[in-house]
């Protein structure tokens, strides 16, 4: 399991679009993952809405994540969850969760990966990895440097999060990434498939190119 492309709904950046529509276009597109994030619907609104996300991603074969909820993402049969720092602590959910879920962990340093890992998370995005207007207190970049520095000591999967486009995406690549994980770049846009598959197009390029 890749990755590669991630892509994170936001109905407020997604052009009218539900939750369940783009994440249906972004894996016809070639997204390897989903997450649904949407901090203004209730708990039953989210688990209805994730319900759909689960068939539309069961069905293409990609994985899916509940971002912060891990009691929804357990109701929905979801792949896994996302934390940060100010959701449960990794510790705590995996203890919690079934052998084999999926936990994912925002970290803003070299030693907030570390931790991550220590504590038993499934992949680490660094975050923001640029700048970003798709989320209110998201700070600013951590930038390359730092990506290529968390590359270096923590062997998790590594995903690159805020402000990737498909002007950076080789360059996140390049300079250690696994994956870039996104909003903007794909469900900002007019056709949401395409941008999705132009930019899984531009990893596998830069991934070749690296090896
Ligand atoms: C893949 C991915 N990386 C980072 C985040 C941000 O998570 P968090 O810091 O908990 O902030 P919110 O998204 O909950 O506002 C993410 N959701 N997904
Ligand atoms: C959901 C999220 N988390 C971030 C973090 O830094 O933790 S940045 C972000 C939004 C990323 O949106 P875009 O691809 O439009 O920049
Ligand atoms: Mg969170």
């Amino acid at each position: 399991m890749g990755y590669d492309l991630y892509v994170v709904t936001d109905e407020a950046i997604g052009r009218g679009r539900s939750h369940v529509e783009l994440a249906r276009l972004a894996v016809a597109g070639g997204a390897d993952v989903i997450q649904l994030r949407d901090k203004t619907l209730s708990g039953r609104a989210l688990l209805d809405t994730a319900l759909a996300i689960r068939e539309v991603t069961r069905d293409a074969g990609a994985l899916f994540i509940v971002n912060d909820r891990l009691d929804v993402a357990l109701a929905a049969g979801a792949d896994g969850v996302h934390l940060g720092a100010s959701d449960l602590p990794v510790e705590e959910a995996r203890r919690i969760a079934p052998p084999g879920f999926v936990i994912g962990a925002s970290a803003g340093s070299v030693d907030a990966a570390v931790r991550a890992a220590a504590t038993g998370a499934d992949y680490v995005a660094l975050s923001p990895t640029f700048a970003t207007g798709s989320k209110d207190d998201a700070g600013p970049g951590c930038g390359l440097a730092t990506l290529s520095a968390v590359r270096a000591a923590v062997s998790l999967p590594l995903v690159a999060i805020g402000g990737i486009t498909a002007a950076n995406v080789a360059d996140v690549i390049a300079a250690g990434a696994d994956g870039v994980a996104v909003i903007s770049a794909v469900v900002g846009e007019d056709n949401v498939t395409a941008a999705a598959r132009n930019l899984r197009d531009r990893i596998a390029a830069a991934k070749a190119e690296g090896r």
